[in-house]
């Protein structure tokens, strides 16, 4: 064996980590958004993050894709620190992150095709034959090639979802960021999300960070889950252990109890108080 060979085989192996948190810890003025947070997610799995509302979850893709930088703690992705990163060697990296928000719409002047053809046209020279491939490969890993000529306002919220994945993952990116992607689906569609995130995450090679609500749906495809609430992550581990969790926090949020240790107001003055103030807000 070669020393690069060796020091190739090396870097396969330790490099099984691909984002790599430590010490995360982020405020929104008074708000402890994360407190002291490590978390591992590992090359080629799906990953899911989930919690309450309002814990945090949208930050944490801000905070690994370098919108947000943390208070403390440091995010790697691929060896990278993310926010040590100069901002030309940021947006190299997230070329190589895909991503999925709830609010990414597709543009709506542009059709199917030119919408997953618009990160290939701002990113790269590539020849219209070469571009046009690349295109219907990503629309045909969707299911959408026969769609490509529709227009954003003649799809279903489905396939404006699926269409979104296509240019999401137009890139080639090691890892793909979702945000909520079934919020909003009829059953049938967040089924099919489901399966494509699985499948596209298995046969492209990906990684994938999910974030959701959906408890169901994303336990059947997840590697790893993390749930994570008032800032701390209170489980981790394959989707059968978190089942088997009994601590009060994880059994609220898996079986979507409404009370339990997570309240349902938001941290305010007694309501009495609050009523008999002497203030206009
Ligand atoms: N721009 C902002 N300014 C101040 N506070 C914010 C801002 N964005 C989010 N927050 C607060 O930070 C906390 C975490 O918000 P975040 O959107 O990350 O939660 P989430 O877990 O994704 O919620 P949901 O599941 O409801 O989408 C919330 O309490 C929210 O009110």
């Amino acid at each position: 064996m070669t020393e690069n060979a060796s020091a190739g085989d090396l870097r396969s192996q330790s490099d099984d980590i691909i984002v790599k948190i430590r010490g995360l810890s982020f405020r929104r003025g008074r708000l402890v958004v994360f407190d002291q947070v490590d978390m591992d997610i590992r090359r080629g799995e799906v990953t899911a993050v989930m919690g309450p509302s309002g814990t945090g979850k949208t930050t944490l893709l801000k905070l690994i894709t370098g919108q947000l930088r943390p208070d403390a703690g440091t995010i790697e992705v691929d060896g990278e620190s993310v926010h040590a990163l100069e901002r030309s060697a940021l947006y190299r990296l997230r070329r190589r992150m895909g991503m999925l928000f709830q609010s990414g719409a597709l543009l709506t002047d542009l059709s199917v095709f030119d919408n997953v053809a618009y990160p290939l046209r701002e990113h790269t020279n590539l020849p219209p034959s070469m571009l046009r491939k690349l295109v219907l490969l990503k629309l045909e890993a969707v299911g959408l090639r026969g769609a490509r000529d529709l227009m954003p306002n003649e799809l279903s919220g489905g396939m404006a979802r699926r269409v979104a994945l296509a240019r999401a993952i137009a890139l080639d990116p090691d890892l793909v960021l979702y945000d909520e992607p079934f919020t909003g689906q009829d059953p049938i569609s967040k089924g099919m999300l489901v399966t494509l995130i699985r499948h596209l995450n298995d046969a492209v090679g990906l990684t994938s960070i999910l974030v959701s609500h959906d408890v169901a749906e994303t336990a059947q495809i997840a590697d790893q889950m993390y749930v994570i609430s008032h800032g701390e992550v209170i489980a981790q581990g394959p989707p059968a252990a978190i089942a088997a969790d009994g601590s009060a926090w994880v059994r609220q949020f898996m079986d979507g109890l409404p009370d339990g240790p997570v309240h349902f107001h938001y941290e305010a003055p007694a309501l009495v108080d609050d009523l008999l103030a002497r203030r206009v807000r």
